[in-house]
């Protein structure tokens, strides 16, 4: 089948690549001629296990192709839209111009399909009553459109997008269209369908509240643990084991629920601001305000985190040296959007300390964006003579670290744990003193 993909972030241009893998011939098209000729030439604009090798055999095989020109788009049936969906200047709403730009660009190239109908596909996160307000844009083309929201994990898209946890596919209310629009979208994965992976069908608000509800989870869960942390670090209990003894229970699960300096990302925080924000509009900002405690709650590691740094550097930034490991929201990425690191590595350098950072995968990006700061190749050249090291992102070169030899270049052995990846014992055994999150 041959498809388009709008927009070619971390998300669209990963949604292409594996899209060509499933077989179709495959445009992807984006307004950043720097990043589509990057992509046109096999390399990936940003970093993701094992996406790379799948771009490159794709693009050399013939199959996957990247363009600014949105007539490049012509003829395919399927036009997914992916395009970035950020928290807005203003204030905690969806700033919705990269969608509206995007599909009022791809309309004049929507064509009759000789195989059924042609379709306009929303992947991108957007407010609950935004499909019904497209639908009726793509109204008078010959496309019908669908809300297929897309649950991928950076430092995972491509496996989550080739063997995702579910499908969901938001239909439009008259049934001859939705009938034969699922069709088209069940051809698109007929291989992920015949594999078993769960699809789902519904209308257009309930399939883009299933997105937004389920990281509204996601981060909740995070906010809980976050917040069982702080009563951990009021009463010298352990965070890691409460959360392991509540894990075993079925209904709790195991997962999500590591404390630390909490969640960031292009995703979870303008996500759940964004549906609070939308409630409002809907007139029930009472039934979300909930998640205005777990923004609270997230927001106060990163501030717990600067003060113990402050209070273990004896009460002051100035003249001190701070290594900081990480500068991605999370490990196996380099996106660096709202990234609890990055966040306090500024807060401490704001204050007045000399911050030096390290980050394996983000840490050219960070050298070219922010000439302003100091970054280091490694974890040792970051930790050199330093007074205080701080732990923020758990890639598994920072978790691996040797304690005693980390210990030579240091100052002051001192380290926090921002993400409760290190042996507590192990450390300290080996001379230093250790903070974690939660834990005593
Ligand atoms: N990153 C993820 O892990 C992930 C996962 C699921 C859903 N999402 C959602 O997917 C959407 C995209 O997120 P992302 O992380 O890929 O963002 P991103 O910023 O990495 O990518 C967006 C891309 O869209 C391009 N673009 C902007 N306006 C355009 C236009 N008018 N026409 C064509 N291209 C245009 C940009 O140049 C950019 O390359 C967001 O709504 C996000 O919430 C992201
Ligand atoms: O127990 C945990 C788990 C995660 N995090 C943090 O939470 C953030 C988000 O992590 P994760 O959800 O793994 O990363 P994302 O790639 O942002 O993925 C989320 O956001 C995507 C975009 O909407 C969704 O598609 C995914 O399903 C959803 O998990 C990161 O800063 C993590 O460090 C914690 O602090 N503790």
């Amino acid at each position: 089948m041959h498809i388009s993909v709008i927009g070619c972030g971390y998300l669209g241009a990963v949604h292409a690549t594996c899209m060509a893998e499933l077989g179709h011939d495959v445009v992807g098209i984006d307004v950043d001629a720097g990043k589509v000729d990057l992509l046109n030439s096999g390399k990936a604009p940003f970093h993701e296990p094992g996406f790379d090798e799948l771009l490159e055999r794709q693009v050399n095989g013939g199959r996957l192709r990247f363009s600014t020109d949105y007539a490049d788009a012509r003829g395919a049936q399927v036009h997914f839209i992916a395009v970035g969906t950020p928290q807005s200047e203003e204030g905690y709403a969806a700033d919705m111009t990269y969608v509206d730009a995007a599909v009022a660009d791809l309309i004049p190239h929507l064509l009759e399909h000789p195989d059924g109908p042609t379709l306009v596909v929303g992947k991108s996160t957007v407010p609950v009553g935004t499909a019904a307000r497209l639908a009726a844009q793509v109204g008078g083309s010959p496309a019908h459109l669908v809300w297929n929201p897309e649950f991928l994990r950076e430092g995972f898209a491509v496996q989550d997008t080739l063997t995702p946890d579910r499908i969901i596919y938001g239909l439009p209310g008259d049934p001859d269209a939705a009938e034969a629009s699922s069709a088209v979208l069940d051809a698109v994965y007929a291989s992920m369908l015949a594999a078993g992976i769960p699809r789902l069908t519904a209308d257009y608000a309930t399939a883009e509240l299933v997105k937004v509800a389920a990281n509204s989870f996601l981060a909740t869960k995070i906010s809980f643990i976050n917040a069982m942390a702080e009563l951990c670090e009021a009463t010298g209990a352990d965070v890691t084991v409460l959360a392991e003894a509540i894990g075993h229970d079925d209904r709790i699960g195991p997962k999500f629920l590591r404390a630390g300096v909490g969640f960031g990302g292009g995703c979870l925080p303008k996500d759940i601001r964004a549906f609070m924000a939308r409630a409002g509009e809907l007139g029930v900002d009472q039934a979300l305000t909930f998640l205005r405690e777990v923004d609270t709650i997230n927001t106060r590691r990163r501030t717990a985190a600067v003060e113990l740094a402050h209070r273990l550097l004896g009460g002051t930034f100035s003249g001190k040296r701070v290594a900081v490991l990480g500068a991605a929201f999370k490990p196996d990425s380099d996106d660096m959007r709202n990234s609890p690191a990055l966040d306090i590595a500024n807060a401490i350098a704001g204050q007045g300390a000399r911050v030096i950072i390290t980050d394996p995968a983000a840490g050219p990006k960070l050298a070219k964006s922010r000439p302003d700061m100091e970054v280091a190749a490694d974890a040792f050249e970051a930790a050199r003579d330093a007074d205080l090291v701080l732990l923020l992102t758990e890639w598994r070169q920072f978790r691996d670290l040797d304690p005693a030899e980390l210990r030579e270049v240091v100052a002051s052995p001192q380290i926090i744990d921002g993400r409760n990846v290190l042996d507590p014992a192990a450390w300290r055994a080996a001379g230093w003193t250790y903070h974690g999150v939660g834990r005593p």
